[in-house]
């Protein structure tokens, strides 16, 4: 497996990202400027927190415009895993690759601290490394956390258990404590909590491996890629 890492003007969590993959999980990571317009031979794309573009008009709302885009959008179409993470996951409902919205807080601050959530969907390609209903503790660190789908997205939602994360004890606001979700194909995951700054325990704990390791498995076959 090979993972491509986009870099967007005003992430920060980009190198932290690749150091989780590659050297923590063992998993060859390159990090691709979202200038770049095409994407060759990876397994996995992820798009890591940050700022991107300052936030302005709403987290994600410029990203979305990036020359990379097309060939994830293209990428994803064509079955591609595609993980979003916090400022990721909000280029991806903004780009329309997943459905609803993240928006403020509903205290209106910047929330950074430890989130205790339970995986509820462990039949994903990114939750297949935990327990069904698992308790982990992965950090949560945004200003628009609160993700919000309508009422029919929200249904459809449930009905195809998109779910994959939820919060124990809601810290945003978000609906139904929805803390990650995947599109209905299945291959494209968004989730507000940091899997990779839990990856070491002495940085707090080792919760997030799980997100990784999950899509070794996921890619076992596809070991062609990482021999090029
Ligand atoms: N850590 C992050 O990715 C921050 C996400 C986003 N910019 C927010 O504050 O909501």
């Amino acid at each position: 497996m090979r993972a491509a890492v986009i870099t967007f003007p005003g992430s920060n969590c980009d190198e932290d990202l690749q150091w989780a993959l590659a050297h923590v999980c063992g998993i060859p990571a390159d990090l691709i400027p979202a200038s770049q317009e095409t994407l060759n031979g990876y397994d996995a794309v992820f798009l890591p927190g940050g700022f991107s573009y300052g936030d302005y008009l709403r987290s994600g709302a410029i990203a979305r415009f990036s020359p990379i885009m097309g060939a994830i959008k293209d990428f994803a179409a064509a079955g591609g895993f595609v993980v979003g993470i916090c400022n990721g996951f909000q280029i991806l409902t903004e780009a329309g690759l997943l459905p609803g919205a993240l928006q403020w807080n509903t205290s209106l601050h910047f929330i950074c601290a430890p989130a205790p959530l339970t995986v509820v969907n462990t039949a994903t390609a990114f939750s297949n490394h935990y327990a069904d209903m698992e308790s982990i503790t992965l950090p949560i660190a945004h200003g628009e956390g609160s993700y919000y789908a309508d009422p029919a997205a929200l249904t459809e939602l449930e009905a195809n258990h998109q779910v994959v994360f939820r919060y124990q004890d809601n810290p945003n606001g978000s609906i139904h404590d929805i803390a990650g979700i995947t599109n209905r194909a299945g291959n494209v995951l968004g989730m507000m909590p940091h899997p990779e700054r839990a990856v070491e325990a002495l940085l707090g704990g080792t919760d997030g491996r799980g997100v990784f390791y999950s899509l070794l498995n996921a890619t076992k076959g596809a070991a062609a890629h990482v021999a090029g």
